[in-house]
């Protein structure tokens, strides 16, 4: 069963260039109220699955009503997949060039950016996941400093960074974009 429509659904997070994407690839194609609400939820450990799951119960439990909350990844092959989940720390202490540079001794420079949105209709629902990965390598950091690890992610097929691509070509290629096609797909479910 879907939610009656016109219903409202809380996206926490505590990111507002997250927030600032979503709300540009979404448009009107969803179906229901996307209202934001700003909290720091936790960041977990574990699989990026686990993670999300962990992520959208929590929220779902302080927010006492529907939500959406979106986990993203980045993950080098060279690395078996680190950093990961475990991105965000990766980035606030190394920066882009850091990033760039764990990669030195590395010939394979390859990535994956992952999403994960997770949607639970209430505390103790179960969690519907919807994942996008778009596959890049990691290059010196080029473009705009104004989102995370985006002026050293390069995605495949383009000869940009996320930072240097127009907002509206990475928001048509993007992990992101990618997984909320998957939720539209999908669409959410309360059981
Ligand atoms: O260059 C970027 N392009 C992106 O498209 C992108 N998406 C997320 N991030 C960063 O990667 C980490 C994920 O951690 P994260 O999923 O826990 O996010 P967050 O803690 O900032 O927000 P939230 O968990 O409250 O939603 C955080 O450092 C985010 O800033 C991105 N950086
Ligand atoms: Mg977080």
């Amino acid at each position: 069963m879907a939610l009656p429509a016109g219903r409202s659904v809380v996206f926490v997070t505590g990111n507002a260039k997250k927030l600032e994407e979503v709300v540009q690839i979404l448009g009107d194609r969803f179906p229901y109220k996307l209202v934001s609400k700003k909290i720091d939820l936790p960041e977990y450990q574990g699989e990026p699955d686990d993670i999300s799951i962990q992520k959208c119960q929590e929220a779902a439990k302080q927010v006492e009503g529907p939500v959406i909350v979106e986990d993203t990844c980045l993950c080098f092959r060279a690395l078996g997949g680190l950093p990961g989940p475990y991105i965000k720390w990766f980035l606030d202490k190394l920066k882009p060039e850091g990033l760039y540079r764990l990669l030195s001794g590395f010939e394979d420079k390859s990535a994956w950016a992952l999403c994960t949105f997770a949607f639970c209709a209430g505390e103790r629902e179960p969690v519907q996941l919807f994942r996008g990965i778009t596959e890049g390598r990691i290059v010196e950091p080029r473009g705009p400093r104004d989102f995370g690890w985006d002026p050293c992610f390069q995605p495949d097929g383009y000869d940009k960074t996320y930072a240097e691509l127009p907002k509206d070509v990475k928001n048509t290629i993007s992990h992101r974009y990618r997984a909320l096609a998957a939720l539209s797909d999908q669409g959410v479910k309360v059981p």
